[in-house]
């Protein structure tokens, strides 16, 4: 089986910190959005006026404490829940002003969306779960780039197996690939590694990382990890619904850094998640 290459060893950015990405188009972008749960007593306001863009070829961490509207971002900027003012928008497009139906081809055909829950057909093979969104949607499966993706999250071997034969890493990594499978403009990962021991966690992480560098992809991911965190080209900090800070470049130490003094300044703890 061919494994991917230097997993464990953390990210590596030969071409240097996101030099093109500064420049590039937005692949998503959200302008004063706010988003408010529920009513009444239930009334919860998520997200509140938050302004962000996630440039192409970019690799993004959302960090924040539980419950500062990380998830409600993602979900909000993928069309999957409506915004209550403002915009969420992919490339140009603004998602509010679409009808359901425009928004489910947009989805389907421009957003791709791994879970920390793999969500895998368990009856399908690998290779029947990567092509299915595709096959869904009437769209012939690009072979070469399905066979470069299979390649880089080395899953060659594994084509024929079904997922209870595979480890929860594998699991994940075919969800990614099959995220990726239709050259989505941009793909969500809501805490990809949460389920994941560490080495499994490292090779997830290092296949978003390559298919950023090597394959000009944009992700943007959600964690709780420093060290998740710091695979990313630029972590956005979330607090109370509204971003806070974001870091360049982030090391571990540096993301833990900040998430102290957030600790320290907000009275919020940031350990909600794996240390
Ligand atoms: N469907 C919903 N109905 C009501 N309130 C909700 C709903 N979804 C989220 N919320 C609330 O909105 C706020 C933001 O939730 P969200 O899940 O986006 O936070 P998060 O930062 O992703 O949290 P975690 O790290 O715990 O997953 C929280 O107060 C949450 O309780």
């Amino acid at each position: 089986m061919t494994e991917p290459q230097s997993l464990a060893g953390g990210p590596s950015r030969p071409g240097g910190p996101r030099a093109a990405a500064n420049h590039a188009p937005a692949a998503a972008s959200a302008v004063d959005l706010t988003k408010v749960h529920g009513s009444g007593d239930a009334r919860v306001v998520a997200l509140e006026r938050v302004s962000v863009s996630f440039r192409e070829g970019e690799f993004a961490a959302i960090m924040g404490p539980s419950g500062s509207g990380k998830s409600t971002l993602l979900q909000c900027l993928a069309g999957l829940e409506s915004c209550t003012s403002g915009a969420a928008r992919i490339g140009d497009t603004d998602l509010t002003r679409l009808s359901d139906g425009q928004l489910t081809r947009l989805r389907r055909d421009h957003v791709g969306f791994v879970f920390q829950a793999f969500h895998l057909i368990p009856t399908l093979t690998v290779s029947e779960n990567i092509a299915l969104p595709l096959t869904l949607a009437g769209r012939t499966p690009d072979r070469q780039w399905l066979d470069t993706l299979v390649e880089a999250a080395g899953l060659g071997a594994r084509l024929g197996h079904r997922p209870a034969q595979l480890s929860g890493g594998q699991q994940q990594r075919v969800a990614c690939v099959r995220a990726l499978a239709g050259r989505p403009r941009i793909v969500f990962a809501d805490e990809p590694t949460g389920n994941l021991d560490s080495r499994s966690a490292a090779e997830i992480l290092a296949l978003l990382r390559r298919c950023v560098r090597e394959l000009g992809q944009t992700v943007v991911m959600v964690t709780h990890d420093p060290v998740a965190a710091s695979y990313a080209d630029r972590v956005v900090f979330l607090a109370d619904g509204r971003i806070v800070d974001e870091l360049l470049g982030p090391t571990p130490d540096q993301v833990l850094g900040r998430m102290r003094t957030f600790d320290a300044n907000l009275g919020i703890s940031y350990w909600s998640g794996p240390a």
